[in-house]
């Protein structure tokens, strides 16, 4: 009985200790906002390439997000997805609009005068384009895998004569779980609530 009280004193003391104090592991703010690049990325419906963007002011609050995808009135299941046909106009290269335009033309502000642009994969030439005459000043992207690609080069070309810092972004973790449920756990032990027994 004695034993019993005391290890409830001590699971009682962990569980306070957990609540009471500061999480740890919330995320960082650029794990964050890359994430948020990565999330606006699963919208796309290219079957290659889900590209997201997350366009930040200096303030550190989100003004624009985007993914890549079909023009308005351009439908998704009308135009190609293909990379490759006999005639470039089957192909989606002529069509799909990059993340980066997407998220530049969805700001919900003035302009985008000095802020970072988050980026799943390296900008190409026009995206880099769009970014410098925005005003954008920084571009931290995650994949750089198409760097041996003239788009590519012309880019950073662009870039470092505009005077845009990018560099490339190293994830502390691998993922980043969502999960709906969540919200519903019980919050002294971190756990699922016990499933409801069924009544007869
Ligand atoms: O700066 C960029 C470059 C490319 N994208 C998009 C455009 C396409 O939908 C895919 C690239 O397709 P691949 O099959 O990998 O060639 O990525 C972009 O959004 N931003
Ligand atoms: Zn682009």
């Amino acid at each position: 009985m004695v034993e019993a009280e005391s290890s409830k004193e001590v699971s009682n003391a962990i569980f306070s200790r957990d609540v009471d104090k500061k999480r740890e592991d919330y995320l960082e703010w650029t794990d964050y906002f890359m994430a948020t690049a990565f999330l606006a990325a699963k919208r796309s419906k290219d079957p290659c390439s889900q590209v997201g963007a997350c366009i930040v002011n200096q303030e550190k609050r989100i003004v624009g997000v985007g993914y890549n995808g079909m023009p308005f009135g351009c439908s998704d299941d009308e135009y190609p997805w293909k990379k490759a046909s006999t005639s470039r106009l089957e192909t989606k290269y002529l069509y799909v609009c990059h993340a980066e335009m997407n998220a530049i033309l969805n700001k919900n502000c003035s302009d985008v005068k000095n802020c970072t642009i988050y980026v799943a994969l390296f900008p190409c030439n026009e995206c880099a384009k769009l970014i410098i005459q925005s005003g954008i000043s920084e571009v931290v992207y995650m994949s750089d895998k198409h760097s041996a690609k003239e788009e590519t080069i012309a880019a950073k070309r662009m870039f470092d004569s505009a005077g845009i810092k990018y560099w490339q972004y190293v994830p502390k973790r691998k993922q980043i779980t969502i999960d709906f449920t969540e919200i519903d756990w019980n919050r002294m032990t971190q756990l699922p609530p016990t499933p409801l027994k069924e009544t007869k």
